[in-house]
């Protein structure tokens, strides 16, 4: 992890740039993918499958017997961590529904808006080097709160043809109604087209690798809606020395061990407490199983030493990173003026894995930059604001006039005369 002390802006989007591949660099095999799926369905499905899997498939829909057989796989331990995090989610996604908004905007004029389920969605579970279990609960228990009728879930096979048995265990308890054993570009394409065995659906969800996420880039030039580009994770946390080195080199390593193409920062006052917590990564990442991708992603990443606190705040606003980490003494200063971040988490205590897992917070954010515009997924992803409006005679006498004005200023005389025509009878 190189240290950087006291960078000037100029130089900041320099050091601040992501790993990843950007959408030019990918979309050549994403368009070829796509192109191919479009015309020839489920026999392209499966030969991407044999390419980028390496495994090939006689039938890639999950049956029921596969599914009673994952319930029977996954423990007892298991089932209950994830019933805890169910609970959290629900709770936290369920506090999200809003009222109907009703207004009479003039007498006469009746206006309200109203949420509507999407009814036919697409989860994509990452499964490509981590079975990320997880991602079902943070889509399917939203989608099935919003009311979506279809939720179609796409997860890659392993090399035994297999989706891992706790994907499967809590698709089901979440209610996802189809699942289906296909990964990366071919599991967007699929959902975006329609195949043979793949349901099109109106909207895709869920994270990725750069593959999945520039495919979902791509799904939308097809007339797909997708949450967000939520690929390789990140991480930046801002702590001074006030904070615990051990658990901010635990926080950095946890995203870290997500993939080669992740990246954490740390943003810091103190030289002496940025040492102190890469050498505790020194120490810490040689216990972990995935050292190895770890290292890869710390080659990527970056400890900055800003001993300005404006300045600090301004970088991190600059960067928009996925999660922000808070370990400082004035946690509310950052906390009350973060304006770009998809996901804030604030004290000692407070793990990015609690996030991740079973707090309540919803884990699918947004990546590379992409926190300045989108939201991570919250149950509005789910649903759609429909605009209804009632007008009574007297309402259409008080607003006719200035309908009829507007609209012929705009030269558009048939608009007029849907209102003259009622206005004549009044
Ligand atoms: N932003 C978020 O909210 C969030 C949440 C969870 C995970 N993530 C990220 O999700 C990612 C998961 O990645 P993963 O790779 O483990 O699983 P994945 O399921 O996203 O991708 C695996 C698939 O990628 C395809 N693929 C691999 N190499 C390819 C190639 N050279 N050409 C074309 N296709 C190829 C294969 O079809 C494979 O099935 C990680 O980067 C992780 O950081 C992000
Ligand atoms: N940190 C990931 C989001 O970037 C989500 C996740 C799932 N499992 C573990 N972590
Ligand atoms: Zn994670």
């Amino acid at each position: 992890m190189k240290i950087i002390n006291n960078p000037s802006r100029k130089d900041w989007t320099q050091i601040l740039q992501r790993p990843t591949k950007t959408v030019d660099d990918i979309e050549g095999i994403v368009n070829e993918v796509f192109a191919d799926i479009q015309q020839n369905g489920d026999a392209a499905i499966a030969k991407y499958t044999t390419k980028f899997d390496g495994v090939s498939l006689e039938n890639t829909i999950v049956s029921e017997k596969e599914i009673k057989e994952a319930i029977n796989l996954v423990s007892n331990d298991l089932k209950t961590a994830i019933s805890v995090a169910k609970e959290n989610i629900t709770k936290f996604h369920a506090a999200q529904k809003t009222e109907k908004v009703f207004v009479e905007t003039t007498n006469g004029v009746e206006c309200w808006q109203e949420k509507r389920p999407i009814s036919k969605v697409g989860l994509y579970i990452p499964g490509g080097t981590a079975p990320l279990f997880s991602t079902v609960l943070m889509l399917a228990i939203p989608a099935n709160i919003a009311g979506c009728k279809e939720i179609v879930l796409c997860s890659p096979p392993n090399k035994e043809g297999k989706i891992n048995p706790a994907i499967l265990y809590a698709a089901n308890l979440c209610g996802v109604t189809k699942i289906i054993k296909v990964g990366g570009i071919q599991a967007i394409a699929g959902m975006t087209f329609g195949t043979e065995s793949i349901p099109q659906v109106y909207k895709i969800f869920g994270p990725g690798n750069q593959f999945v996420t520039v495919a979902k880039q791509i799904a939308t030039k097809h007339g797909v809606a997708i949450d967000m580009p939520a690929g390789p994770s990140e991480l930046l946390v801002v702590a001074d020395n006030s904070a615990n080195a051990s658990y901010v080199a635990s926080d950095l390593l946890s995203q870290a061990e997500h993939g080669a193409d992740s990246q954490v920062i740390l943003v810091s006052d103190s030289i002496n407490f940025i040492e102190s917590v890469t050498s505790e990564i020194k120490k810490q990442v040689l216990d972990l199983p995935r050292k190895e991708i770890a290292k890869k992603a710390l080659a990527n990443s970056k400890a900055i030493l800003i001993e300005d606190v404006d300045e600090a705040f301004n970088l991190i606003n600059n960067y928009g990173p996925e999660h922000l980490i808070i370990s400082t003494k004035n946690d509310a200063f950052f906390v009350d003026n973060i304006e770009n971040a998809g996901s804030v988490f604030i004290g000692e205590y407070t793990p990015e894995s609690a996030g991740d897992y079973a707090s309540g917070t919803n884990h699918t954010l947004p990546t590379n930059g992409f926190s300045k515009s989108y939201s991570g997924v919250n149950l509005d992803s789910f649903t759609k604001s429909i605009t209804f409006q009632k007008i009574s005679k007297e309402g259409i006498k008080s607003i006719g006039k200035s309908i009829e004005l507007m609209a012929a200023a705009e030269g558009l005389d048939a608009h007029k005369n849907a209102v003259t025509i009622r206005l004549k009878d009044l």
